[in-house]
């Protein structure tokens, strides 16, 4: 279980890109989030693993507290959250195979990992998992000589061979053309029940999380501003969505210190750790 609790984040150029965000994902389901530009979608999913640092309020997975933990906690804990994430490029002159055992990196050990050396059971996992992905035969080839849509494909697989609890996907269709984009959600979708994890997606296109989601959230300038099935997403909620919200779905607002913003640390961190 997923929950957010009164999240904030205000940047330090004064940007309130969160405003009081309270949501609880529970099970498996697929959860798109949608908002016009600047809403605050990519800082929602990043305020989950800690890649931006929230300003205030809580994000819990299971029982674990994720904005209570010391920075080597985190990374550990950070193991149990996939991420497909555009800048978690993969490595262009390594195969697909080695993109995919990275996924596992935080499980072997660090001279282990320096000797590329994986256990059966993760190699095996992984030609499961290409196969699932639809990149079976690809192993060998190198990622730089991929289409966009396969390195999608080789950014989830390596997502999934962390076994994680939770899957963040950030804008995974802003670069494929509309054929592979909707090969791409219909793939998430499929992944969240085959593995039994919630997939929270930052989409662009409506129509796209109105076919696979299960649950729509809707940011509006920091605010969340519906919270529903697609079935509920009439035109008034849309309206309320892209052209300003007037009232938000949540609790009363909070007020919060200026934190920084530790996006590329991180990232280096999570990488490699
Ligand atoms: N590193 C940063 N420093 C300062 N302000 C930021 C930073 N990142 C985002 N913002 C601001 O926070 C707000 C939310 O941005 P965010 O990228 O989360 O929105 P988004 O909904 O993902 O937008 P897009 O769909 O264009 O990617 C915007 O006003 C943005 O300018």
């Amino acid at each position: 279980m997923l929950e957010t609790k009164n999240l904030e984040k205000v940047y330090q150029t004064g940007d309130r890109a969160l405003d009081d965000v309270s949501v609880t994902l529970d099970g498996t389901e697929v959860v798109a989030m949608i908002g016009p530009s600047g809403a605050g979608k990519s800082t929602f999913i990043r305020c989950i693993n800690r890649l931006v640092e929230p300003t205030s309020g809580d994000v819990w997975l299971d029982d674990v507290e994720l904005t209570a933990l010391s920075k080597p906690e985190l990374q550990r804990e950070r193991r149990n959250i996939g991420m497909v994430f555009q800048e978690y490029g993969l490595v262009e002159r390594l195969t697909v195979m080695e993109n995919v055992l990275s996924g596992r990196l935080g499980y072997v050990g660090f001279w282990q990992s320096l000797r590329r050396k994986f256990p059966p059971d993760a190699i095996e996992h992984a030609y499961e998992t290409l196969e699932r992905v639809g990149l079976r035969g690809y192993e060998n080839k190198r990622v730089d000589a991929l289409s966009g849509g396969q390195r999608q494909r080789v950014g989830i697989a390596r997502a999934v061979l962390q076994r994680p609890k939770l899957l963040l996907v950030d804008e995974p269709t802003s670069s494929l053309d509309p054929e592979t984009s909707h090969a791409v959600m219909e793939l998430l979708a499929e992944i969240a029940v085959d593995t039994d994890v919630p997939v929270v997606i930052n989409i662009h296109e409506v129509h796209l999380a109105e076919e696979f989601a299960d649950r729509i959230l809707g940011l509006s300038d920091g605010s969340l501003v519906f919270d529903g099935p697609p079935a509920e997403l009439d035109e008034a909620a849309k309206t309320r969505v892209y052209q300003g919200a007037t009232d938000s779905v949540g609790a009363s607002r909070s007020t919060g210190e200026s934190a920084d913003n530790q996006l590329s640390q991180d990232e280096l961190l999570t990488k490699n750790g």
